[in-house]
């Protein structure tokens, strides 16, 4: 994927302002930067969950800067959320089975009817959300309701309902959010089996440079909405300018 020039305003506010930045097919490409700095407003627009002001988002040769937000499943990219989004009163499998929503339902008829067709799509999903479960561990927590479910739980739920879609690119928005020590060691492991076992890029936003100097190949630090620094972990975490402006000097 390639950024070009995004930007992105909130009435006089500049959240992002002519962003430039590429992800490489296979990477776990973390985005840090101080409160503020733009990173979550990135994943928002990459995922068109808010609209751009200018600039392109490039997508194996498709600009996505003005796909609808419904549509961004279709082009394999997929997302798990700041502050989690669930069904909170449905099971863990039901939400699973919403996110092979991309894959459709068949015709309303051949719902009725339920045709092969529908039989087959059912199937498919049902599958995709078994293995899922299998490879996130979630078993134990099939039936459960998902309002029921510890915090760590239902944030691993966002990330298999995420994985539910088969995306080629995943963005995470602080996946160690509101986890303990394990559950974040854990977590390490998931983003490394995904990207070498499942072979989906990553691009995660995250303040835990635990999590990030664990799985990250690439860093980019971003401030007042463009890129401050890119480099490996260590290099981004050393860099003058990145300690400066986490100081807010
Ligand atoms: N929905 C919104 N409406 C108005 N302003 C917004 C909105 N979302 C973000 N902003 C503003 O855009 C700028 C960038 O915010 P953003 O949330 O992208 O930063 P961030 O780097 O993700 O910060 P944090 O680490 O605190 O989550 C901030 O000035 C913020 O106040």
């Amino acid at each position: 994927m390639q950024v070009r020039d995004l930007s992105l305003t909130f009435g006089g506010v500049r959240a992002i302002a002519g962003l430039n930045l590429d992800v490489h097919v296979g990477e776990v490409l973390a985005i840090i930067g101080p409160n503020g700095a733009g990173k979550t407003s990135t994943l928002n627009a990459i995922t068109r969950v808010f609209d751009v002001s200018g600039g392109a988002i490039v997508f194996k040769g498709q600009d996505l800067a003005h796909v609808p937000r419904q549509r961004i499943a279709q082009y394999g990219i997929a997302r798990t959320f700041q502050n989690i989004e669930l069904f909170d009163a449905a099971t863990v499998m039901d939400n699973l089975l919403l996110g092979r929503h991309r894959f459709g339902h068949g015709q309303w008829w051949q719902q009725i009817l339920r045709t092969p067709a529908v039989t087959r799509l059912e199937e498919a999903a049902r599958a995709e959300a078994e293995a899922v479960i299998e490879f996130l561990d979630l078993s134990a927590w099939r039936h459960a309701v998902v309002a029921s479910l510890p915090y760590g739980v239902r944030k691993v739920v966002e990330l298999g309902r995420a994985l539910c879609t088969q995306p080629e690119l995943l963005f995470l928005d602080e996946p160690a959010s509101g986890l303990n020590p394990e559950e974040t060691r854990e977590l390490a492991f998931w983003i490394d089996d995904i990207r070498c076992d499942l072979g989906i890029t990553v691009v995660m936003v995250e303040h835990d440079m635990s999590l990030v100097s664990a799985v990250a190949d690439r860093v980019i630090c971003m401030a007042q909405g463009a890129v401050l620094s890119e480099g490996t972990p260590a290099q981004v975490q050393s860099d003058p300018a990145v300690i400066a402006a986490y100081l807010g000097t």
